[in-house]
């Protein structure tokens, strides 16, 4: 059997103590694991976040924006409809008018700590949390859609391990054979997790990783 693992990054590779910069140890190891395994992580983050926080990480790719740019290989898919730019402005034009601050990636919006109920109106649009972060992305996207993208990229019909820890994750767990929750994971992933590590962050995530390699965990 082959395993494509799929990992979520933050409170899942790096800690919010660390502000979110991953330890130099899990990165080495995930570096070294994606050469026995295809390993991508799986992010609500932008590129241009990722390169600061995680400059030596090396996985086998990435889906960042949650669901919505994979790169693998040196090349950048987009996963989003093409008249997203259009739906798009219709959604930045809505959060203008009520005062909501965002930034823009290359496709998602985001609304870093909501605290009032957003209630974005315009056709073709979802919205995915991330504890109290909202992710404004194309309908059809998500963590999820982005694996599925990199499953047919790969032409792989192995079976998806998923790491992860918060909300935007759930749609990563849908689409994985094996569902592994970090020991800081909300109670709704652990509810629905095969394995729930002892460990919190990379700390758990490295510690399951060393039990497949040493042998000591089977999947
Ligand atoms: O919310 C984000 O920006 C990233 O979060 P994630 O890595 O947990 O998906």
């Amino acid at each position: 059997m082959s395993y494509l693992f799929a990992s979520d990054y933050d409170r899942t590779l790096a800690d919010e103590k660390d502000n979110f910069v991953i330890k130099k140890e899990v990165a080495e190891f995930i570096n070294n694991f994606s050469s026995r395994y295809p390993f991508f992580v799986v992010t609500g983050r932008e590129r241009k976040f990722i390169s600061k926080l995680a400059p030596a990480l090396k996985p086998t790719g990435w889906v960042l924006e949650n669901g919505a740019i994979i790169i693998y290989q040196g090349k950048v898919f987009t996963n989003a409809p093409n008249n997203w730019p259009e739906v798009r402005k219709e959604v930045l034009e809505e959060l203008d008018r009520t005062g909501i601050q965002y930034s823009v990636g290359e496709v998602i919006v985001y609304v870093n700590n909501v605290i009032n109920p957003l209630n974005i109106n315009v056709k073709g649009v979802k919205v995915e949390w991330n504890r109290n972060d909202a992710m404004i992305l194309p309908d059809n996207v998500d963590k999820g859609s982005g694996v599925m993208f990199v499953k047919s990229l790969l032409n792989f019909s192995g079976k998806v391990v998923a790491l992860g820890d918060s909300q935007n994750d759930l749609s990563l767990f849908k689409v994985a054979d094996i569902k592994v929750a970090v020991g800081n994971a909300l109670p709704e992933i652990k509810a629905i997790a095969d394995i729930i590590l002892d460990k919190p962050n990379g700390d758990g995530i490295l510690e399951f990783l060393k039990g497949i390699t040493s042998g000591r965990m089977s999947l």
